[in-house]
């Protein structure tokens, strides 16, 4: 079963290799196994409901709670420390399109909000109903919405109901020959609406495209009526409607259908492991290969700290100490940075491109080390999160934030973001570990994407106050800075005081105005992207 108060399935266990705890004691402290509320102690703290009974809607504490969180660092304190907060009223689970049309008509006759729920993998408090709402609130889940209602193998476009999660999605489109390719790290859980409606960017999005890259048409519910999206390949008949629904965060309706590109499964596939002496040569290195356009599915560069972080838990010591010493004699010493580049297309394609990646890399100094580094991530790359689980029992918790920019700002903004954290928490008296990694990169410019490592706090209020410090620093930074307040997960409410920065008052007020459109009288109320009304 799913984890109510934390990663994935409760019987996966992941375990810290031999050395974290040594290697975090040592950059952020030593750490105490935190005092857990235990489910009965949450679901104490949940409400009466106050929904009148509907036969698709749970009103039971459990199902409240499950769909009340998302995954945000706020959302784990929460439900691990304390207090859970405010809960929905109740869970509908439609079953059909029409079902959610009739959901949306009835929450409306009765003055009840409605929060769409996915995957419940958001990580920038889209979940949550807003603390002072007075109304009562429905999450509208849509977890049993999951068919493949249309393949069109001809024009390579398949239509699913939008609730569909990662791997039942790529399972249904394998059995015919083909596949999305959108694998972002949360792929185990997070749905196909989500990911259209948060502007989802997969690993592999060199090749297969982000969300506004692959979404080709569907269906919204807006309580004003429904928008019907054909998947044209082209068309200049005014502004693009897709575009109002990538990034709409269930503000203006509820996606029921959704139609992708698919492509043909690809005939072979490889992730290879290369390492640069310094920030500067990988950096210099990936932003040729972007902008040489060479049709790679993944580039992904880890800055120093993050090379030496993902070396030291890797496990398998003796191997590491021995590549270590190969790295250090072919010029890759202290401040190394490693590259996992992926390579996906037919054989001819694939052996084409590691040479003329090969050849490119090697001119920046950089070493290729093979496919043992590449297998060994691709074997974890929807596991490692796992490790939150056992970091948060061992004391420490973990969180992460991204934009985007232009590559002139790029080492700027990766530095700005890691200082912002260590000063906000060291103004706390707490050290943080903060590493980064370049993860999606364009011609003109890179994601940039940090981690921090911090420890629980003795209870809720201290956990909370050293993850609001945090995050309300590294968003200051990465405005300073001219990037995107988010590069893939999205505004919610975490982000939204940001946005004015990036949108201006006079698009802020043409969002506005869309949402009054779709939704005259706040029905859809998460108060994601805008506070409500
Ligand atoms: C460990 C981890 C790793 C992650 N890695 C990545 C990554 O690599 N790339 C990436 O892009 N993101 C990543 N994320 C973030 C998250 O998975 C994405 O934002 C994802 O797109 C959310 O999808 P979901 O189905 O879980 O949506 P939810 O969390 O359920 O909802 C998110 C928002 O979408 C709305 N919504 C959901 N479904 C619908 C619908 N059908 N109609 C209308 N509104 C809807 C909700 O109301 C909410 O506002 C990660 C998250 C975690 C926890």
């Amino acid at each position: 079963m799913r984890r109510w108060n934390g990663w994935g399935d409760d019987t996966v266990q992941a375990t810290l290799p031999a050395g974290a705890l040594d290697f975090l004691r040592e950059r952020v402290g030593p750490a105490r196994p935190p005092a857990d509320l235990r489910l009965a102690e949450a679901l104490a703290q949940v409400p009466a409901s106050r929904l009148s009974p509907h036969p698709l809607v749970q009103t039971d504490a459990e199902a409240r709670l499950r769909a009340s969180h998302g995954q945000s660092l706020g959302d784990w304190i929460a439900l691990r420390q304390g207090p859970i907060g405010r809960v929905c009223d109740g869970v509908a689970f439609p079953e059909t399109r029409e079902d959610v049309r009739a959901l949306l008509d009835w929450a409306q006759a009765q003055g009840v909000l409605v929060i769409p729920v996915g995957g419940a993998t958001s990580v920038v408090g889209h979940l949550r109903p807003e603390a002072d709402e007075p109304r009562p609130v429905l999450a509208l889940a849509m977890a049993r919405l999951r068919a493949l209602s249309e393949l069109d193998e001809t024009a390579q476009l398949a239509t699913f109901e939008a609730g569909v999660t990662g791997p039942d999605l790529e399972a249904q489109l394998r059995a015919r020959g083909f596949m999305l390719g959108h694998f972002p790290q949360s792929f185990d859980y997070a749905s196909l609406g989500g990911w259209v409606v948060t502007r989802s960017s997969g690993q592999q999005s060199l090749r297969y495209g982000r969300s506004e890259q692959w979404f080709a048409g569907g269906r919204l519910q807006t309580p004003g009526g429904e928008w019907v999206i054909p998947p044209l390949p082209a068309s200049a008949a005014g502004p693009d409607l897709r575009e109002w629904v990538l990034g709409s965060e269930g503000r203006l309706g509820v996606l029921s259908d959704v139609t992708v590109q698919v492509s043909r499964l690809p005939e072979r596939e490889q992730f290879l492991g290369v390492f640069f002496p310094s920030w500067e040569a990988g950096l210099a290195a990936v932003r040729e290969l972007a902008q040489r356009r060479l049709p790679l599915s993944m580039l992904r560069l880890s800055n120093a700290v993050e090379t030496e972080t993902t070396l030291r838990l890797a496990g398998h010591a003796g191997t590491i100490a021995w590549l270590e010493r190969y790295l250090a004699w072919r010029g890759c010493g202290t401040g190394k940075c490693l590259l996992m580049l992926g390579l996906t297309g037919s054989v001819p394609q694939v052996r084409a491109l590691r040479a003329e990646a090969g050849a490119l890399w090697r001119a920046h100094g950089g070493v290729g080390t093979g496919e043992r580094l590449g297998r060994a991530w691709a074997a974890k790359r929807f596991a490692g999160v796992y490790l939150r689980n056992a970091l948060w029992e061992a004391g420490y918790m973990v969180d992460t934030m991204e934009t985007a920019l232009a590559w002139t700002g790029t080492s700027a903004m990766v530095q700005a973001i890691e200082q912002a954290g260590a000063q906000a928490l060291a103004a706390l008296g707490e050290r943080c570990h903060a590493y980064t990694h370049l993860s999606h990169v364009y011609p003109t410019g890179s994601s940039v994407y940090s981690t921090f490592v911090l420890r629980v706090g003795a209870d809720g209020a201290e956990s909370a106050a050293r993850w609001r410090a945090l995050k309300s620093a590294v968003n200051a930074a990465i405005v300073a800075q001219g990037g995107t307040i988010s590069h893939q997960h999205g505004v919610g409410r975490d982000h939204r005081d940001a946005l004015a920065a990036e949108k201006s008052a006079a698009g802020l007020a043409q969002l506005d105005a869309a949402i009054a459109q779709a939704d005259p009288q706040g029905l859809l109320a998460s108060g994601n992207l805008r506070p409500l009304r």
